[in-house]
Order: structure tokens, then C-alpha cells, then sequence
């Protein structure tokens, strides 16, 4: 080690040394306590590229979780120890401030190209000129070996996209681009190609060395190429360092000296991760040996080196451009996501158009009770197509909506972890986009329903009609969002928002009188966003109308148009500021 000495920190407020000291971590199994890391001291310095080797189950991806705040106490499981940050104590929260965590599974927009994804990144976290920001994409797209891929679209479950390798580098190179002060990785090179995991780690080693950055990851098997590019390794067995200092021949001497010689023409990594493989008993045996050496000969070291780790007060990375140019940003991106998604664009627009078409034939011109005003089945057929508009309209919105956030919600986190922007932002230019999408569809379903049914031919009732018709749309989606938010899986938001939509049914006012309703239960209607838009529907209705007994008495319809209409928009504010609470909530729970 040899940067270790608090006087190389002075006045270097970048330089970020994580330690952490007697780090015990177990869980309560059904057979007892199991002990995954039992009792280890270590530093993962700045400017280095910190490996963690150890077979499946030693504790590797556990440690990276602990030291990333992933892990915390719980009635299942005990985290004892100290893990520090030059010297201090962080969170979870502060720890996304300063570090970004890979984590094995690769979060990406589906439908963006790898150039796209870059792009957005880059356009976050730099507030220079376009040309700048563009080299910055350029340079990443080369220096990951990107190029040939760099305008195909990431893929996922309807998209065919990049390879797995691909994908990898991608997000790396998304993480990069973040520019975070300190990067953890868990297994970045696993299910890629000797060639395209040196890339990466080379890549990784710059980003390192010439940024000062701290690099740590977990890795299962690297190449030889791989193995002499890694500053510093950690040796895990069971939860138990067996070598922590420097690759390269220190490590080398380490294990020959205590008799376990690499043999020549062999690639190091290959022969510790034999020596250190539990399923041979001749390790089993040999295990003892090496804690026993490792407490002798590496454990003072260590807690020399923590003790002279950097204990400089740094200033945690904010690079973001203002909150304005997030949201601007964000909404750019999701027209582009909306408008290439098969499913959510294209198919709403050809959903209202043929609805309204089919609607129109079903309720053709109904009469206005101009020749026959006592008929009560002309009045029943308007109030059933004005009833199936306030449930359908809104359902229509909601479903979307309440699909939309969990599907993205690891993206994110992912994002938001990376500190590219703030919740607000994201929240609201996804809302944005959506409630444009919601503004234009209720203008072209009224625009060919309403002349086809018939409804009152006055042009002032026909706007105030498509008003109706978006804050309830627009209510639709604030409810979706608060249900997406509350919920992690998309097929659980919208099996409960279905549940929660349903009681609201009888207290439209159409099923069944709201002046009938038990006084026991008739508060419920006033929760019934079905409830205010039908109300407001029939009175625009039948504000003037040649029905006997006007509609608006005998359904008992008890507030004005412009109430009806502004109950709507408090409810669309009340779910909004739920699932905004929701997703910020969310956020906290990112495992
Ligand atoms: N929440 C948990 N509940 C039960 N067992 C757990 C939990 N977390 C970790 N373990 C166990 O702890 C051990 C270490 O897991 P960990 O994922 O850290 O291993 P690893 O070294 O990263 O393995 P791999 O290389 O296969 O990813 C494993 O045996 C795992 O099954």
C-alpha cells in the first residue's frame, strides 16, 4: 500500500477511503444463526481497483451490500461493526451521494438506444456545451467497444436487443458517465468474453487511476490479463479474509512463503480460487492455516492501514444540471420511451378512436325528449352511455398509469440512486407527458362521440363536456401513479387498483340513487371520482332539456357543473401528492 498516509490527503477532499472493523453479519434460518461474515477488518482505498475473490456463498456480494448500506439490522438478521467513509459514518441516503453501486442484474430503458442511454446521462450530470457532452458519449462508445451496437435499442421483453456483454458495458458505461466519486460493482465481468471483460476492467482501472476514484468489485474467475490489472485483492473464504494487500508478486510470495506456490504457467487467480474451493477436503483442512496466517502475518497491517486511511472531510459529488433541465430532460425521454412502445402509444390511439366510433353507432343520435319527453328509456340510454364514460374514462387512465411507475421503478432507483435527478423532476415530467397523452385523447373521443350520440347540440356544453371528460382522465392517471407507486410488481398495482376501483361503483349515482343510499354508508359516494364526473355529466346535460321530470332531479344530482368538476381536480391533487409520497418513500427501500 502507499498511499495510506494521512498527510497525501491534505487538501484533497476527492480521495475516498472506506473501512470498515470487525464486521460480524448473520441471519436466523430455520436451523439456527447462520454466520455469513464473521469478524473482518479491511480498507478499500482511494485510487484503486479493490477486487473481492472468493467462491459462490463466501460473502462477497454480503460485504459489497454492507458496506453499500444495502444491509441493515433486522429481527432476521445481526450487523455488527463499524464501516466508515475517510473516517466518518455514513447511511444509505449520504452513501448515494459519494458512490454508485452495479449491481448484477443491468438496468436500462428497453426501448432506448445504447447512444441514447448514454446521452441522457451525460446530459444530467454535465451542464457543458452539447459538443463537450457529445465527445464525452464518443469517448465511452469507444472505449467500451460500443461502437457497432451504439444505435440498436437495449431490448427487453418486446424489443430484441444488444447481447448480454453489451448491455453490461452499457451500464458500466452508464455509471461512468455518472462520474460517481466512488464505484462498487457487483461481478461486472460475469457472462462476458475474456476479451470484452479486459476492456472493461481497463476501463475501469483508468476511471481508478486517473480520476482517483475508488473501484471496488466482486469477480469470480478472472484471466490472467484481468488478474495482474487488480491493485488491490481481498482473498474471502467463509465469510473470512484469507490475503488482503496488493496483487502481483506480493501476493504471489505471500502464499508461497506458508507453501501454496502458484505453479508456473498458471493464471494465479485460477490456482487461489482452488486453493480456496470448499468442496475439496484437502482445503478444508488447509483453511485453518490460512486464518491462522492471515491473523499472524496481514491483520496488524490492515488495521495500520485503516488506522492512517484518509480521514479528510470531502464534499459529496452533486454535479447535476438545475432542476428545470431534469425535468426537461425526463420528459424528453419519456415521449421518446412513449412513442416507441408498441403497447402504451399506438394502441391508445387506435383504442379511443375505434371506442368512439363503436360507442357512436351503439348510442346513435339518441333522442333529446323534444317529441316524446315522458319516454324513460331515451333518458336511461343517455345516462348508460354518460355512466359507462365515467368508469370506462377513468379505468382507461388509471390501468396505464398504475402499470407505468412499478415497470420503471428499478430504472429509477437506479437513476435517482446515481443522483442523475432529484424525485421531483422525474414525478412530474412523467406526469406531464401523460396528462398531454390524456389531454389530446379525450378531445378525439368527444370530438367523434358526442356528435354521433347526439348529445345537447350547444357548442359550450360540448366543451365543457371534453373538460369533464380530461380531469377525469387526468384524475385517472393520479390515481395510477398513486397505485403504481405504492406497489413494487406491476401485475400487484393493478390487481389492487382494480380492488379499490370497484366499491366506487354503486355510489356512482347510477346504480343506484345517491338520495336512496343508507346514511350509514352514503359518505362513501363522496369518494366516488365516478360519482363527481357522472354528476357533472348529467347536468351538463340536461342543464336544458325537454325530458319530463328533468334527469338532474330524479338522479338526484346534488352539485353544480363547476363543483362536480372541481371535486374531480381536488381528488386528482389528492392522489397526486400520495404517490408522489409513495415514491419517495420508495426510494428508501431499494433493495
Ligand atoms: N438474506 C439471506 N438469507 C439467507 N441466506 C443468505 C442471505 N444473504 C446471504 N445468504 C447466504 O450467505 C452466503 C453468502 O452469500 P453471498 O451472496 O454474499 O455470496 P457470494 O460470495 O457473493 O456468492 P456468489 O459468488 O455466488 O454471488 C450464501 O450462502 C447465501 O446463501
Amino acid at each position: 500500500m502507499n498511499k495510506t498516509h494521512s498527510e497525501e490527503y491534505i487538501n484533497n477532499s476527492n480521495l475516498l477511503d472506506f473501512t470498515f472493523k470487525n464486521l460480524k453479519y448473520s441471519i436466523q434460518t430455520s436451523k439456527g444463526t447462520q454466520e455469513i461474515i464473521k469478524g473482518v477488518d479491511g480498507i478499500f482505498p482511494n485510487s484503486q481497483v479493490t477486487a473481492i475473490l472468493g467462491s459462490s456463498g463466501a460473502g462477497k456480494t454480503t460485504l459489497l451490500n454492507i458496506l453499500s448500506k444495502r444491509i441493515a439490522n433486522s429481527k432476521k438478521s445481526q450487523l455488527e461493526g463499524e464501516v466508515l467513509v475517510n473516517g466518518k459514518p455514513y447511511t444509505a441516503d449520504t452513501f448515494s451521494t459519494f458512490a454508485n453501486y452495479v449491481m448484477q442484474d443491468d438496468l436500462l430503458t428497453e426501448t432506448m438506444t445504447v447512444r441514447e442511454c448514454l446521452q441522457f446521462a451525460v446530459n444530467l450530470k454535465n451542464k457543458g456545451a452539447k459538443t463537450n457532452k457529445n465527445e464525452i458519449v464518443n469517448d465511452v462508445i469507444t472505449q467500451l467497444k460500443l461502437e457497432k451496437c451504439q444505435n440498436t435499442q437495449i431490448g427487453g421483453q418486446f424489443v430484441k436487443g444488444i447481447s448480454g456483454g453489451e448491455r453490461k458495458r452499457t451500464s458500466i458505461g452508464f455509471e461512468l458517465i455518472c462520474d460517481p466519486q466512488s464505484l462498487f460493482l457487483d461481478e461486472p465481468t460475469s457472462g462476458l468474453d475474456s476479451f470484452t471483460a479486459y476492456i472493461l476492467m481497463d476501463r475501469l482501472r483508468n476511471f481508478a487511476h486517473k480520476k482517483n476514484r475508488t473501484v471496488v468489485l466482486t469477480i469470480h474467475q478472472p484471466s490472467a490479463d484481468i488478474w495482474s490489472m487488480l491493485d488491490r485483492i481481498i482473498l474471502m473464504v467463509d465469510g473470512k479474509f484469507i490475503y488482503q494487500g496488493e496483487g502481483g508478486n506480493s501476493i504471489q510470495n505471500y502464499f508461497s512463503k506458508q507453501g501454496f506456490k502458484c505453479p508456473v504457467l498458471t493464471n494465479p487467480a485460477d490456482y487461489y480460487m482452488s486453493i480456496m474451493d470448499q468442496e475439496k477436503k484437502i482445503n478444508q483442512i488447509n483453511c485453518p492455516i490460512y486464518y491462522k496466517n492471515y491473523d499472524k502475518l496481514i491483520k496488524e497491517n490492515v488495521l495500520s492501514e485503516i488506522k492512517f486511511s484518509s480521514q479528510v472531510e470531502f464534499n459529496p459529488s452533486t454535479s447535476q444540471v438545475p432542476t428545470y433541465m431534469q425535468f426537461y430532460y425526463i420528459v424528453k425521454r419519456t415521449i421518446l420511451i412513449q412513442t416507441r412502445s408498441p403497447i402504451l402509444f399506438k394502441a391508445k390511439l387506435g383504442q379511443v378512436i375505434s371506442l368512439a366510433i363503436f360507442l357512436g353507432l351503439i348510442y346513435y343520435q339518441l333522442p333529446n325528449g323534444q317529441d316524446d319527453p315522458y319516454n324513460v328509456v331515451d333518458v336511461r340510454n343517455k345516462n348508460g352511455f354518460l355512466f359507462f364514460l365515467s368508469t370506462g374514462a377513468f379505468l382507461e387512465s388509471m390501468n396505464a398509469a398504475c402499470l407505468s411507475i412499478p415497470i420503471e421503478r428499478q430504472v429509477f432507483l437506479r437513476e435517482e440512486n446515481s443522483k442523475l435527478y432529484k424525485i421531483f423532476p422525474y414525478y412530474f415530467a412523467k406526469l406531464f407527458v401523460d396528462l398531454i397523452a390524456d389531454f389530446i385523447i379525450p378531445i378525439i373521443f368527444c370530438a367523434i362521440a358526442y356528435w354521433m350520440i347526439g348529445l345537447r347540440n350547444d357548442i359550450s356544453a360540448f366543451l365543457f363536456f371534453v373538460l369533464v371528460m380530461i380531469v377525469l382522465q387526468f384524475t385517472g392517471i393520479a390515481a395510477g401513479y398513486f397505485e403504481g407507486c405504492l406497489f413494487k410488481d406491476p401485475n400487484l398495482a393493478f390487481g389492487v387498483a382494480q380492488l379499490i376501483a370497484m366499491p366506487f361503483f354503486p355510489f356512482s349515482g347510477y346504480y343506484k340513487n345517491s338520495g336512496d343510499l343508507a346514511s350509514w354508508i352514503s359518505w362513501v359516494q363522496y369518494l366516488s371520482p365516478f360519482n363527481y364526473a357522472y354528476q357533472a355529466f348529467v347536468r351538463n346535460e340536461y342543464e336544458e332539456t325537454y325530458f319530463i321530470p328533468n334527469p338532474i332531479q330524479s338522479e338526484n344530482i346534488e352539485f353544480t357543473k363547476w363543483e362536480a368538476v372541481g371535486y374531480l381536480a381536488l381528488m386528482f391533487l389528492g392522489y397526486l401528492i400520495l404517490g408522489f409520497y409513495f415514491l419517495y418513500r420508495s426510494k428508501k427501500n431499494l433493495q
